[in-house]
């Protein structure tokens, strides 16, 4: 199981979390990574810990003002980028550019949907893998995997319909070992979380606990 943890915009220190995840992830030997702000990357990245962008915009070099280019986030450390989160919907032909940009880049990738049909539709446009996000459990405290256990499993059977190679992740609610072997139990490849570290007093007796689950 794959841990990837989503920093969003809150107000956490990312060279503490990142330096957290990294401890962990070398102790353990879970694959954790770190998804920070796009102006922290490479501070981040600096740590050791796999760093892994927000988004990318689906622009090549050009005039593209405000946008975050595949190559600028590899450039400054990124591995991977999701793509389409919740909080960062892109139009259809956006999120297949926003893959293709990755894939230029050498970033894995991660489509987010909120829903079975939308990550069958995400896994037609060729990512690495996709996340199964319902958006009204986002930020909550119970996990995907306890609340909606069937939106996980039908996520899982949508994307192997379409491609089998497609890995599919479960987010939204993920706080603990739990919440992650749940997750397992139902087919899914990694977790995707945020509130659960990102707003911790202690984000690596979190890790710690989640890295339990796997
Ligand atoms: O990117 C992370 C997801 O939106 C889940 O967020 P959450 O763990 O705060 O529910």
């Amino acid at each position: 199981m794959f841990i990837l943890v989503n920093l969003k915009a809150y107000p956490c220190d990312p060279i503490e979390v990142a330096t957290a995840a990294r401890d962990v992830a070398e102790a353990s030997g879970a694959r954790i990574a770190v998804s920070p702000q796009a102006a922290d990357l490479a501070r981040v990245a600096e740590t050791g810990v796999e760093t892994w962008a927000q988004h990318v915009s689906p622009n090549e070099h050009g005039s593209h003002t405000g946008s975050t280019l595949a190559e600028a986030a590899a450039d400054n450390g990124a591995e991977g980028t999701l793509i389409n989160h919740s909080e960062k919907r892109l139009k259809l032909a956006d999120i297949d550019g926003s893959v293709q940009a990755g894939e230029r880049a050498d970033l894995e990738t991660i489509v987010c949907g909120n829903n079975p049909a939308q990550i069958g539709a995400a896994a037609a446009l060729g990512p690495d893998a996709v996340a199964v996000e319902p958006p009204a459990l986002i930020g909550g405290d119970v996990s995907v995997a306890t609340a909606d256990p069937g939106i996980v499993e039908d996520a899982v059977a949508a994307a192997e319909a379409v491609d089998d190679d497609v890995d599919v992740f479960c987010g939204a609610g993920v706080s603990t070992g739990e919440d992650v072997a749940a997750a397992g139990d139902l087919g899914a490849a990694g977790v995707l979380l945020a509130s659960g570290v990102a707003k911790a007093d202690d984000p690596a007796a979190v890790l710690e606990d989640l890295v339990s689950g796997i």
